[in-house]
């Protein structure tokens, strides 16, 4: 038997018109992983609920980034720039992508990787960082997929979980923060200030998600690689944006954070996204709009942010070695095959 090699992005999807978002929020409010409620029988009347009350805010802020998430146009061409460096070093293998709430859905790319005959399979989730709610949401679903179906069950699966200690990840990182923070007049002054998904405590202290844990991690991974001269002049903040409902989420919230710190006096802030490598809503227009204005009315005169790593190559360059890695296969071999 030959071996085909696929690799599956997973992914969290985003609508592509404004007549999308509220069928996308209704697949992301019925994921229990979402939104737990005691009664599983009223997850998909309530995720109506929910994603009726939130479509016309959520229409809004798609409205402002140009009508729709950039996410699938983004995760397509990472998917083929990783395509491109895995056949550099002589490894033939398919990208696909999975989707968790919109198309291309996770159902529609495993059914290509079954009628595609792929032997080993990479999965590879474009989140830096484990949570429940993201990583966690789509290997329960490709999980359930794989139970009833022996074709699946064939397949040589091999999940990554998460990747926020690979070196070619931080030193992309490293490389986005320095670049903006060489543009600044005056570098030793700027905040950098880490932004990053927040999820519900319960999730951290009752489900036991390690994201917190990992998010602490990451940042700490990042600042210590960063330059020298950075590291001891420049403070870090890391806080946690996009709180969705009336529960308590992790703190610091980034709106608060940015108040607290304006009151102390900083008046430079360089903003990290840090949960996700791509741009998507919530940078392109929470905090380019929204923290921003919230920075500019408390103060703060110099905002500015980092972009999402999207195609950086040394950040594709590292996935695809991760890829290769994961598949037991050393470049040399790569190179040598
Ligand atoms: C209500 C609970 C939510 C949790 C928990 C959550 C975790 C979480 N989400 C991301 C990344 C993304 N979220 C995106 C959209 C989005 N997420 C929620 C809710 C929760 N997210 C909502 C309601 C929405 C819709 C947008 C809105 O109305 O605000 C997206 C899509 C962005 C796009 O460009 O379309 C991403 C990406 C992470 C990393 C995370 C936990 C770690
Ligand atoms: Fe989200
Ligand atoms: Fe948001």
């Amino acid at each position: 038997m030959s071996v085909r090699v696929g690799v599956l992005l997973l992914n969290l999807g985003g609508p592509e018109k404004l007549e999308d978002v509220y069928l996308f929020l209704y697949n992301l409010f019925a994921d229990p992983e979402i939104i737990r409620l005691p009664f599983p029988f009223l997850q998909k009347p309530i995720a109506s609920l929910i994603a009726a009350s939130r479509a016309p805010i959520s229409q809004e802020n798609y409205a402002m980034i140009g009508g729709g998430s950039p996410l699938r146009q983004i995760t397509v061409e990472q998917g083929e720039n990783i395509e491109n460096v895995l056949q550099r070093y002589g490894v033939e293998a398919k990208v696909y992508v999975a989707m968790r709430y919109w198309h291309p859905y996770t159902e529609d790319a495993i059914a290509h990787i079954k009628q595609d005959g792929i032997t080993h399979l990479v999965v590879l989730p474009l989140y830096p960082q484990y949570s429940i709610s993201t990583t966690g949401s789509s290997i329960k679903k490709l999980d359930q997929l794989w139970a009833n179906d022996p074709q699946l069950q064939a397949i040589e699966r091999i999940t990554i979980k998460s990747w926020y200690r690979r070196t070619g990840y931080i030193r992309a990182m490293n490389e986005l923060i320095d670049a903006k923070l060489q543009e600044s007049d005056a570098p030793d002054h700027v905040h950098l200030f880490f932004s990053a998904h927040g999820v519900p405590v319960k999730y951290v202290t009752k489900y036991g998600d390690p994201y917190q844990a990992e998010m602490e991690n990451c940042v700490d991974g990042i600042m210590q690689s960063l330059r020298r001269d950075y590291q001891r002049y420049n403070a870090h903040t890391l806080a946690y944006q996009s709180r969705v409902g009336p529960v308590e989420w992790l703190q610091p919230y980034t709106e608060e954070a940015i108040r607290n710190l304006a009151k102390r006096g900083v008046d430079r802030l360089l903003v990290v996204p840090i949960s996700f490598v791509s741009e998507h809503i919530e940078t392109l227009q929470e905090i380019d709009i929204e923290y921003r204005e919230v920075a500019e009315e408390a103060g703060i005169h110099h905002f500015d942010r980092v972009p999402a790593l999207n195609s950086h190559p040394i950040f594709i360059n590292d996935l695809a070695d991760l890829v290769m890695e994961s598949l037991n296969i050393s470049k040399a071999r790569a190179i040598a095959v």
